[in-house]
């Protein structure tokens, strides 16, 4: 399952250029589905979750034509043909054929999705949301997905989400692109990779208003056309780099933002005492020198950091600042509002070092600085994974990162990127 092997002790310098949106990636791959015509992705990253929802389409009868590593041309052939399990199961996003397959098909089977093991990854906002516009959900024993239109059509209409859910609503929003008339989506993700979606189906031919607000209306078009989008940038990975920099003690030039996606992120890593200026209309500075303090509530009291749907601070980069808290000084408590059993993975900062105190599965208190040391760990899931490649840089000796598939999943050639910021590792399959 691969590995890395780290030398820490060294702190990140020089300049890294961020590759495109994972979780925009996703949807608008799902969605090349809608048209007949081809569609043009650009600033696609080269990651294993994109590699296997490539797979997925022409396993479902696509032509894939790769432009070059970060483009590539996207025509729908028969939208039939049987989906491996492995694939299905090996990531999140192969959730997100439902919409378009429905919205085509009118009917729909699939296993359920795999992605990251950090909760239940509930699902029945999704079907909620489909089953609004006309769709009959049902589950079989064995897990099994099964959906169809009642009427042959799906119909716009007003749908409520129980909860914000990012697939969920843009699952919903395919659907609507091919339901009759108009839909409302109330309760709506406005993540970055939500509005990517949108302004692609937009560019598709399908008229959407609210978007990047938790209320977006659509009217439902007879057919889309074929178009060329360009993926925004992964703030996750972003954040990422934020946090290496910051904890590392090492100054970055990060190229390739877009800082309207930044403002809360700058928040939660002013609060465990990083900061980072603006160096241009997409790059951003992470300084060497930075305050390494933990901050304080007003009053004195320890401050928090939690999680919340956009523009909340985002759940995927909470692990990564757990890691960076442990080597500022003082205390923070980590409350994970999102997920069930991310939090786990401190069991291994524990186990290099750290001084946190997981008081239950949604929050940690972390009490710094702690010198971390060397260790062989696993990665759990990506951002856990990346958060101990951190804390590996962080750490006196050497680290080994096993299964490195569950951090390649959703960061573009890491291994590459921490070379040429000095730092020392090797990967090894
Ligand atoms: C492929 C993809 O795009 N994956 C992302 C997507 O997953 P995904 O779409 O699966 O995540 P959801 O947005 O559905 O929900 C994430 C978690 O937050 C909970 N929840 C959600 C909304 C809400 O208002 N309240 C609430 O508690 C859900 O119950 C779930 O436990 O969104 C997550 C949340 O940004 C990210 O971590 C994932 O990287
Ligand atoms: C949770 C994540 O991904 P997925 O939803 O694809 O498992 C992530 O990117 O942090």
């Amino acid at each position: 399952m691969g590995e890395y092997r780290i030398i820490g002790g060294k702190a990140a310098s020089g300049e890294v250029q961020i590759s495109g949106n994972k979780n925009s990636a996703l949807p608008c791959l799902a969605a090349t589905l809608l048209t007949d015509e081809p569609v043009h992705l650009l600033n696609v990253p080269d990651i294993e979750d994109v590699q296997v929802m490539l797979e997925l389409l022409q396993d479902l009868g696509s032509t894939v034509v790769r432009e070059d590593t970060h483009s590539y041309t996207i025509t729908t052939g028969s939208r039939s043909g049987l989906l491996k399990r492995n694939l299905v199961e090996a990531i999140r996003g192969s959730i997100l054929l439902l919409g378009p397959l429905l919205a085509t098909n009118d009917e729909v089977r699939l296993t359920p999705p795999g992605g990251d093991v950090i909760g239940l990854r509930r699902l029945d906002t999704h079907f909620m949301g489909l089953a609004s516009l006309g769709a009959d959900c049902t589950i079989s024993e064995d897990g099994e997905i099964h959906i169809k239109t009642k009427n042959g059509a799906l119909i716009g209409s007003d749908v409520f989400l129980d909860e914000a859910s990012v697939t969920a609503t843009e699952n919903v929003l395919m659907a609507a692109a091919l339901a009759r008339g108009e839909s409302i989506i109330s309760n709506a993700a406005s993540e970055p990779h939500v509005q990517d979606l949108c302004s692609m189906l937009q560019l598709m031919g399908c008229p959407i208003e609210g978007i990047g607000s938790n209320r977006l209306r659509i009217t439902g078009q007879k057919r889309l056309n074929g178009c060329e989008f360009r993926l925004g940038s992964d703030y996750m990975e972003i954040g990422s780099f934020i946090g290496l920099a910051g904890a590392s003690g090492g100054q970055v030039l990060i190229k390739g933002v877009q800082h309207e996606h930044l403002r809360m992120i700058r928040l939660g890593f002013e609060r465990i005492g990083i900061t980072f200026v603006e160096d241009g209309p997409s790059s951003l500075l992470v300084p060497r020198k930075q305050k390494r303090i933990l901050a304080k509530e007003v009053g004195g009291h320890t401050a928090k950091i939690d999680d919340a749907p956009w523009p909340g601070f985002p759940a995927d980069l909470l692990s990564i600042i757990t890691v960076c808290a442990t080597q500022m000084e003082g205390s923070i408590l980590i409350h994970e509002k999102m997920f069930e059993s991310r939090m786990y993975f401190i069991d291994w900062l524990i186990r290099m070092g750290a001084d946190i105190i997981l008081c239950d599965p949604h929050r940690a208190v972390v009490n710094g600085p702690s010198q971390l040391f060397g260790s062989t760990v696993a990665s759990p899931d990506v951002r856990a994974g990346m958060a101990l490649v951190i804390a590996a840089v962080c750490a006196q000796g050497e680290s080994v990162i096993q299964n490195i598939y569950q951090i390649e999943r959703g960061y573009e050639d890491l291994c590459g990127k921490l070379q040429a910021l000095g730092l020392e590792i090797e990967r090894s399959e």
